[in-house]
């Protein structure tokens, strides 16, 4: 079977991030084949059975013994060659999860218990894989048809079209078939250069010519085929440029606001949903292999059971652990799936920021918030590079950093053409931006947290290991820690001759043809110290702390109370004014503002009052006695002047006293009321 093929076969079944449906114990050697497969293929048919999605936490690989059997380079990662199904085993692997469908991570107490799938949920299952099995069969038929009548691009000349003076492959239509067959010799002689290529030729040569034909298979643009190509070694990034045109599992989140994920699990199934945990590392997710209603539309979203989002958007939330009472920033966060997982890790208490200055995704955000049933959170529009100097002193901060998107090709396939280096340079710029903003922005103080993640779902480095590195350089105050994602691969220490710390390999990197998820990047720091070049931002954070050391008075209790005495006594301005900015002051604490920011802006607001003409009972009384004067020596100034014109002079004394009249009036008239009540 060609190596496209069993690759593709393999995003729909072998590599997946689902939990693998055997017994707790059972061998897990017996899930695969090995490199025999490649030596002697057996007949297509037995080689394509058994699909089903089995990975351990560690299975971060992937099958390329379809492209080449040698182990990968620099980083000493190798192929997962073990891939292929024998059909006995499938069989047996098919009979156990017909009995066997574990939650065994699910969010209750009795959290390792293994329950039992439903007979409908087994049929659909069965009734899939089968369908699954029927399609490969095809596949492979077709490919060996295919293989029969591919006799003008052969062995190792891959330069050979272009030599003997036909029209170069460029110049035609492509021809997909060719170009591919192309591909793949070139991957395999890159594998093994000093034994297989021609002699004379360049590695360079080899791997102009296999850039082209990408671009021209998948439709990339020569920049965007060459950026994404240098990622990783050959065989590699043959791999992941395949896995770029499947799409990736549906995944939902369980809501767990408002429900359980074994409840919901049940409830779809009973709407003819055929889907299972997504994996031993989350207790929310589960993947959906085929469904009979739309998603988008059950009486269980639209009440706010579940949300639709992608495996990878759960990992930077995971990363953050957002914990109950926090205070938390989600800098970049519409539409907000981030945003409400927190809110729901957090069980609704503390606060949750979420910002986004695009106000029409901020729409969309908000509806998410309502429909999820999260009431702990805060929207606002801001550009984000504006915190902290709008607010600071957070427990904890998510950058979910808008970027190129190379990670989500297989969603977005217009990222092939349309990023340009231009992009690979303002991007990385507005991510470090707003990454030393999200730092400056956390309480290193903070007795739960003190933790910033930052992470993209693009897999360049521009957008992601230069960007830490630029943070840890510009702020020595944060160090990288773990992610705690059991899974994934680590961040680069080094890259095109660019060596970054080496805490970068913290960081991780999730990859669509690794762990079958969108393309994806997650550092967390921890804050250790204040930032330094900022004492204002220092203040904030101290400020911020002394304000929450002190009890909350219950704005009922002390609105009640006011009514009480209020309700015959009329309402006197003056008298309350107190209890009004008490209970503004524990409003803004409990939404997360520092009053005393705002009673500081007020001072500045008291002294321009000052400056400008302002009603006198609202300035302070010495104050007062200094404008008078100054008042005074303006108009001995300003006489000689007023009565140079002579014709406005009158119309304006009479306005003045017309105005004083009205002043007056609406004093009398007002305590009258005061009385009258
Ligand atoms: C990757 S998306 C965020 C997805 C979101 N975290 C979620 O899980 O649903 C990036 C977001 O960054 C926002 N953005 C762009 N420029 C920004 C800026 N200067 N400050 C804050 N957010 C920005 C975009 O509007 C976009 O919604």
């Amino acid at each position: 079977m060609g190596s496209g093929r069993r690759m593709k076969r393999k995003q729909r079944g072998d590599i997946e991030l689902t939990q693998k449906p055997r017994k707790e114990g059972a061998p897990a050697a017996k899930k695969r084949k090995t490199a025999t497969a490649k030596a002697d293929p057996a007949p297509a048919k037995k080689q394509k059975k058994a699909p089903k999605p089995a990975l351990d936490e560690d299975d971060d690989e992937f099958d390329v013994d379809a492209i080449n059997s040698d182990d990968l380079d620099g980083e000493g990662e190798a192929f997962d060659e073990d891939s292929v199904f024998d059909s006995d085993e499938e069989e047996q692997q098919l009979q156990q999860q017909k009995k066997e469908f574990l939650f065994s991570d699910d969010e209750d107490d009795d959290s390792d218990r293994e329950e039992r799938l439903t007979a409908a949920n087994i049929e659909g299952l069965t009734r899939k894989l089968d369908q699954q099995l029927e399609e490969e069969a095809q596949a492979a038929e077709a490919e060996l048809q295919e293989a029969a009548i591919q006799t003008n691009i052969g062995g190792e000349d891959v330069f050979a079209d272009e030599e003997e003076g036909a029209k170069p492959l460029s110049m035609l239509a492509p021809d997909l078939q060719l170009l591919r067959s192309r591909i793949n010799d070139v991957i395999r002689i890159l594998g093994d250069f000093s034994k297989l290529a021609e002699p004379g030729r360049s590695r360079a040569e080899y791997t102009a010519q296999v850039l082209k034909d990408i671009s021209a298979y998948y439709g990339y643009s020569p920049f965007m085929a060459e950026k994404l190509w240098n990622l990783f070694p050959p065989q590699e990034a043959y791999a992941f440029f395949e896995a770029n045109e499947t799409p990736r599992p549906v995944v939902i989140r369980t809501n767990t606001l408002k429900t359980h994920r074994r409840e919901l699990a049940q409830a779809l199934i009973n709407r003819g949903v055929t889907l299972e945990p997504v994996g031993k590392w989350s207790k929310v997710g589960l993947q959906v292999f085929d469904t009979t209603v739309p998603l988008g539309a059950t009486p269980e979203y639209l009440s706010g059971h579940y949300i639709l989002q992608a495996a990878s958007s759960f990992l930077p939330v995971m990363a953050l652990q957002p914990q109950p009472n926090e205070r938390v920033l989600d800098m970049a966060s519409a539409p907000g799936g981030k945003t409400t997982y927190c809110s729901a890790m957090m069980n609704n208490t503390g606060v949750v920021f979420a910002n986004d200055p695009n106000k029409a995704r901020a729409k969309g955000l908000i509806g998410n918030i309502h429909r999820l049933g999260v009431r702990n959170t805060i929207v606002c529009t801001y550009d984000a590079k504006e915190f902290p100097r709008v607010m600071g002193g957070f427990d904890r901060v998510l950058l979910d950093a808008p970027c190129s998107g190379t990670g989500v090709i297989s969603k977005d396939p217009s990222v092939k053409t349309s990023r340009t280096e231009k992009d690979f340079i303002t991007l990385p710029h507005l991510q470090k931006q707003l990454l030393l903003a999200a730092i400056d922005s956390v309480n290193h103080a903070s007795k739960t947290g003190g933790v910033i993640v930052y992470s993209t779902c693009s897999v360049t480095v521009d957008e992601d290991e230069s960007v830490v590195q630029y943070a840890l350089r510009k702020r020595p105050n944060v160090r990288l820690v773990d992610t705690g994602i059991p899974f994934g691969r680590e961040g680069y220490t080094s890259y095109m001759g660019k060596n970054f710390d080496a805490s970068l390999k913290l960081t991780k990197r999730f990859f669509p043809h690794t762990v079958n998820m969108d393309g994806f990047f997650v550092a967390k720091f921890q804050k250790v110290g204040p930032s330094p070049k900022d004492t204002g931002r220092e203040k904030v954070e101290k400020d911020y702390d002394m304000e929450m050391h002190q009890p909350i008075v219950d704005e009922d209790e002390e609105a009640n109370g006011a009514k009480k005495e209020d309700d015959f006594g009329g309402f006197d301005e003056e008298e309350d004014q107190d209890y009004i900015e008490r209970a503004k002051h524990n409003a803004m604490r409990r939404r997360g503002f520092n009053p005393r920011a705002d009673s500081a802006k007020k001072e500045e607001s008291k002294k321009e009052a000052v400056k400008e003409d302002v009603p006198m009972e609202d300035v302070p009384k010495d104050e007062v006695a200094k404008k008078e004067e100054s008042k005074k020596e303006e108009s001995k100034k300003a006489a000689p002047k007023k009565s140079a014109s002579k014709e406005e002079a009158p119309k304006e004394a009479a306005k003045k006293e017309s105005s004083k009249k009205e002043v007056s009036k609406k004093g009398a008239s007002k305590k009258g009321a005061t009385k009258k009540a």
